[in-house]
């Protein structure tokens, strides 16, 4: 089964109809974005996620003291980080007990394939996004040169439409969206949620992901 994490949730019925949905995960974005969510809200959404579901902080270009105080306060022990800059950030994170997920863009991928494939800085998952997170900017996840082996997201521009040809063709372990099942900027639609969670479920992919984080 390909992992699925729903991104930039903001209020308890969508959280609820992730969960119905039966997604891996759910990811509440303290990034500037139109999704972004304070302290106080990603609380209350938080206690709508069963043990069984991963629930993920989002964050972009704040300190590493804020994003473990933020994801403390949510009760969240997973963190996907944008900007990691080293190895000793993720042992900072580790070293709060947090679970972490580092985000790279593809220019980031690129870059670093050229040195370290798929440098992760011994983060426990690598996830790889469009050039600008959260924007529904798509990437050539055909140019399998530049993708990362092992276990990975794939993120960035992906829909109901084009998930499924994503998953066969890039061969990514799980997926991640957040623009793609919404009717407007910020706003999730439950029917283009079911809609990316059954074709995730239909494409036919190689070997099998069903391994936790
Ligand atoms: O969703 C956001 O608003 C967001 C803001 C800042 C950083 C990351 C964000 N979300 C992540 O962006 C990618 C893909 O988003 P999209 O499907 O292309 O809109 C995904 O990793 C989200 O977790």
């Amino acid at each position: 089964m390909t992992f699925i994490k729903m991104c930039g949730l903001r209020d308890e019925a969508v959280v609820d109809h992730a969960i119905a949905l039966g997604v891996d995960a759910v990811g509440f974005v303290f990034a500037d974005s139109p999704r972004r969510v304070s302290a106080e809200q990603a609380v209350r959404l938080r206690s709508r996620v069963p043990a069984a579901t991963i629930a993920v902080g989002v964050y972009v270009r704040m300190p590493l003291d804020e994003v473990v105080a933020t994801a403390r306060a949510a009760n969240l022990d997973h963190v996907q980080v944008h900007d990691l800059r080293s190895a000793d950030d993720v042992r900072v994170l580790h070293e709060a007990g947090l679970t972490v997920i580092r985000a790279v863009n593809t220019t980031g991928v690129e870059t670093a394939s050229a040195e370290a494939p798929s440098e992760d800085f011994g983060a426990d998952l690598l996830l790889v996004d469009g050039a600008v997170a959260g924007a529904g900017v798509s990437w050539d996840w055909q140019d399998r040169s530049s993708l990362p082996s092992g276990r990975w997201i794939l993120a960035g521009g992906l829909t109901p439409d084009n998930v499924a040809r994503a998953v066969t063709t890039s061969g990514a372990w799980g997926v991640d969206v957040s623009s793609g099942i919404e009717s407007r900027r910020g706003v999730k639609d439950p029917a283009l949620m079911t809609a990316f969670a059954e074709a995730v479920r239909h494409a036919p992919r190689a070997g099998s992901a069903s391994d936790g984080i």
